[in-house]
């Protein structure tokens, strides 16, 4: 049901409301689709603002595609998640009156932007929500796979520990170590930022331009691809998902990488040759993986990595917290402003 409470009280005092001009205030108010339940404090802002009336998918689940391509039809925004591929089906799907898209996301790799930049359409994303909380997962699941967390607990509980011995599980030591970082951005800084008391020796960093602002930051050095993927100790990939990032760790990667090395991925799966991976790391190529991110996902529970015991998984959690609702009422706000002002863009995040 489409809903706009403000827009509801404001006709009930007008006309004593009957559903009829109820129907037709509302119908001439932009409609938004929320593809995803979205905290509340953020509806009560879409709901008050009596400038949109919105529908939303009230769901942890996404919502089927078919039912999708119903749901945009005559919408003037769409405010999505990671889940929901915006191509050009579904743009053709929401018809002439489509003028703005958010994603609550940092990725934008399920937008096609070509097809949205065509039809004119205005793109929002929340980059910056969660720097903080993807770097500290970045650090946990480096060092639960260098220092061999989960295994250890695994050995604890099922009857591993025999006596204490020299060197069993000791796992891989920041310490005097070199990091790399694959893609270097704002997640890359903050990554190295909370590495750096680690006393790690040196950051380095490759990405399709030298990055001097970021790198000054962290007194990280820039190096080429081969050079990074044969020096890290510790590599840790920051990149977006993109045609040229599509598989770029793959044996060609792995093969140059030293045996000790650990590989941490908390960017997209889609960065990541599965196939090669899993063999860099039962043969003993590299050290020691840790995932966040992976094709497909959810990863089937019989797919080969999870055989791995140096490899940690970890379901692609959305890491997207309080400051999240703050950008995201500001995402919404751009919607109405967008879709009411059609010459004022909020500068703040919009991609196109
Ligand atoms: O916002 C994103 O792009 C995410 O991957 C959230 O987990």
């Amino acid at each position: 049901m489409w809903c706009s409470r403000t827009a509801l009280g404001r006709l009930r005092r007008i006309a004593p409301c009957t559903v009829t001009g109820f129907h037709r205030a509302m119908s001439t108010l932009p409609k938004v689709y929320v593809t995803r339940k979205v905290p509340p404090d953020g509806l009560d802002i879409l709901r008050e603002s009596g400038q949109v009336q919105f529908e939303m998918w009230d769901s942890d689940e996404p919502v089927p595609r078919v039912e999708l391509l119903k749901k945009v039809k005559g919408c003037d925004g769409i405010l999505c998640v990671l889940t929901e591929k915006i191509d050009a089906q579904l743009l053709e799907a929401a018809g002439p009156n489509l003028k703005v898209v958010s994603t609550m996301s940092v990725g934008f790799d399920h937008l096609s932007l070509d097809d949205l930049k065509k039809r004119g359409i205005r793109v929002g994303y929340t980059p910056d929500v969660l720097t903080d909380c993807v770097a500290e997962l970045t650090v946990a699941l480096l060092l639960a796979t260098s220092r061999r967390l989960i295994e250890a607990t695994h050995e604890a509980k099922t009857g591993g520990w025999g006596t204490w011995r020299t060197s069993w599980l000791c796992g891989h030591e920041l310490a005097n170590s070199t990091v790399g970082i694959l893609g270097l951005g704002r997640i890359g800084v903050a990554i190295a930022e909370r590495l750096k008391p680690f006393k790690v020796k040196k950051f380095i960093y490759t990405d399709v331009e030298q990055r001097p602002e970021l790198a000054n930051m962290i007194e990280a050095e820039y190096v080429s691809f081969d050079d990074m993927a044969k020096q890290s100790d510790f590599l840790a990939v920051c990149c977006a998902l993109t045609p040229e990032t599509h598989g770029i760790c793959n044996w060609n990667l792995f093969s140059k990488m030293k045996k000790n090395a650990i590989f941490i991925n908390t960017s997209r799966g889609g960065v990541v040759n599965q196939e090669d991976l899993y063999e860099a790391l039962s043969t003993g190529l590299i050290a020691g993986a840790g995932l966040d991110v992976t094709t497909p996902e959810p990863l089937p529970t019989h797919h080969p990595l999870f055989t791995l015991k140096n490899c940690g998984k970890h379901p692609h959690v959305p890491n997207l917290y309080n400051f999240l609702l703050l950008q995201e009422h500001k995402r919404m706000i751009q919607i109405y402003l967008s879709i009411k002002k059609k010459k004022h863009w909020t500068p703040l995040t919009f991609i196109v």
